[in-house]
């Protein structure tokens, strides 16, 4: 009966992965319950028959007359306590596999739920950063929060409809052998009824999609609020903010208002079509002369399938409902329209002589009619030294930093490691040689000491200790009342800009990378404090590459040679020493001819 395509099908059956094999049991365990039910209803008729005084009815066949022989042998008033004693055993022993089944469906639903979060995590961590470039955070923030539940419920209510389908069978089994020309009528009827349902049921895809939709903007909306707090107070946003929200927030409202009531007119309006059938079956079993005993054995088994039958349409109407969300759900985990992460196989054991960009020209997915970023961009970083990399704002600096982390790759062009091509090496070894402080890379939410170790195996905190001294960070740091064991809180709002980044620096200075990579990161640091990391980063740099973007002269002074951007070109790459009379802008407009 439910057989047009049930939406997300694909999705459900890979969320439920090995637990696939434990769905024969479900449905033995429900076949087998609704067995044990028919056969209890079916003793009914020997029952009534003592009870009705009519002792063995003549006139019956089949399954019937089976039924009837149950405990012939003996007398009336010990036949009945004999039935009643099997009814009884029958009915519990149907129950403890119902509850049995509940517990394995739960099982199930556990696991399924659990696996579909899990891929939706594995995917955000597997994708192609251009990902995050590309989609909203909202979108994914609400697939995450709210339609993943959803996908975990659909597969609650697909286990549900197979258990439903199963007591549905055999009950209708057993009604054929009680009567098969009122089961026919019976069926007919229902086919009926499940098409006028499922016209119905196809009605609510469309403002499920709306219901989805519209979630994705709110959580939008609520992302804004939380991050853009001092943003909002200091322009005096607030009511305005509070009426796009509001508005955001109705648009849900209404949505979900529309599939609501469109679900909800579909148990009452099932209801009533189910109560036409059961009172003309009765009504025609009456005309055809069915025996009493049989009648009502036929209407508690039809008042028995009757929830079951509604069940499963509601299972039906429910899937429909949710198929916005499985949607979402099964596009996020769809690798095949995402980028794919970083390439690569060849092993990498350290920086030897230089990178080089070869004629490299890169656009930001999505800019495409724009303007290139990089326009066949030629230089070297050379191994065991620290180059500047500087430019106006906008210039591609940032775009270089990406592209040596692999978080894009070149349009054109390749990037040359010690000669070899960067997309042939194995990513994860190449990101394991190198540190980044930037900016606007993250603080984790959790103690100090965590962040610092964040991403090297620091096995104390005196190795911790070692590299915030690096980053200038311990003297702050030991003035906190817990110290290394304070937590930063959420991005690190419980520090100030300055403490943020020393931490990040400390953190990238713990890996002690080969390739250390610092792009904007002590611009918020007081000046006494940038001179001493500065200090520092000049006596590290004798032994690895260090990579330098800032606007400010002092950050770059340590540095052994430039590469300066402009206009999505090399202007100039020289030694820094041969320009060490330039201000910050002369250097910005400084031109080779040769950039070597
Ligand atoms: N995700 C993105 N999508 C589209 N364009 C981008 C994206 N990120 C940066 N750009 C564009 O690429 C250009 C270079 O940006 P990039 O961040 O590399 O500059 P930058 O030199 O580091 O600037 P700044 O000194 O201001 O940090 C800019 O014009 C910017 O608008």
């Amino acid at each position: 009966m439910l057989r047009p395509k049930l939406p997300g099908l694909p999705t459900l059956r890979k969320a439920l992965g090995p637990q696939l094999r434990l769905l024969p049991v479900v449905v033995i365990l429900g076949l087998t319950s609704a067995a044990l039910e028919g056969v209890g209803i079916g003793l009914i008729i020997p029952m009534l028959s003592i009870i009705a005084g009519q002792g063995d009815t003549p006139d019956m066949g089949g399954i019937s007359a089976a039924f009837q022989q149950v405990g012939s042998g003996l007398g009336e008033g010990q036949r009945l306590l004999f039935i009643s004693a099997i009814i009884l055993a029958l009915i519990t022993l149907k129950n403890v596999l119902a509850f049995s089944n509940t517990v394995l469906t739960t099982f199930i639903y556990g696991k399924a739920s659990h696996s579909i979060r899990s891929a939706l995590s594995e995917q955000l961590l597997k994708v192609g950063f251009p990902f995050f470039l590309q989609q909203s955070p909202g979108r994914l923030l609400n697939i995450i929060s709210n339609e993943s539940w959803r996908a975990s419920d659909a597969i609650q209510t697909a286990l549900a409809a197979m258990v439903n389908m199963s007591a549905a069978v055999i009950l209708l089994a057993f009604l054929v052998f009680l009567s098969w020309e009122m089961t026919l009528l019976v069926a007919l009827g229902l086919a009926l009824v499940q098409l006028a349902h499922a016209a119905l049921s196809a009605s609510l895809k469309a403002p499920s999609r709306s219901v989805t939709s519209r979630n994705s903007e709110l959580a939008s909306r609520m992302l804004h609020l939380v991050h853009a707090g001092r943003l909002i107070r200091i322009f005096g946003q607030e009511a305005k903010e509070q009426a796009v929200f509001d508005a955001a927030s109705d648009a849900v409202r209404r949505a979900g208002l529309v599939l609501q009531v469109r679900q909800g007119a579909l148990p009452p309006l099932t209801e009533v079509l189910h109560a036409v059938l059961f009172l003309g079956a009765v009504v025609g079993a009456w005309h055809a002369g069915v025996s009493f005993p049989v009648i009502v054995a036929f209407v508690v088994l039809l008042y028995r399938l009757q929830p079951h039958m509604r069940a499963l349409q509601m299972s039906w109407s429910q899937l429909q409902g949710w198929s916005g969300s499985l949607e979402e759900v099964r596009w996020l985990l769809d690798p095949s329209d995402k980028p794919q992460p970083p390439q690569g196989a060849a092993a990498f054991h350290g920086l030897s002589r230089q990178m080089k960009f070869d004629d490299v020209t890169f656009r930001y997915p999505g800019s495409d009619s724009g303007a290139a970023v990089l326009r066949s961009a030629s230089f070297e970083i050379r191994g065991g030294r620290s180059t500047a990399i500087i430019g106006r704002s906008g210039a591609g600096k940032t775009t270089i930093v990406n592209l040596l982390c692999r978080f894009v790759e070149p349009d054109a062009g390749v990037i040359l490691v010690d000669d070899m091509p960067l997309n042939e090496i194995d990513p994860t070894q190449w990101r394991s040689r190198i540190a980044l402080a930037s900016q606007d890379l993250e603080l984790v939410d959790g103690t100090i000491l965590d962040n610092i170790a964040y991403g090297s195996d620091l096995a104390t905190v005196i190795d911790a200790q070692r590299a915030a001294k690096m980053a200038e960070a311990d003297e702050f740091i030991m003035n906190l009342p817990q110290g290394y064991q304070t937590i930063v809180g959420y991005r690190g709002v419980n520090l100030s800009a300055g403490q943020r980044q020393r931490i990040a620096l400390a953190r990238a200075l713990a890996r002690d990378p080969d390739i250390l990579i610092l792009d904007e990161a002590t611009n918020a640091v007081d000046g006494l404090s940038e001179a001493a990391i500065v200090e520092t980063l000049k006596l590290r740099a004798n032994r690895r590459t260090t990579i330098v973007i800032s606007h400010h002269r002092s950050t770059i002074s340590f540095c052994d040679d430039v590469v300066v951007l402009g206009g999505g070109r090399i202007k100039s790459a020289a030694s820094l020493a041969k320009l060490a009379s330039l201000s910050m802008d002369e250097l910005y407009e400084h031109e080779t001819s040769d950039k070597g």
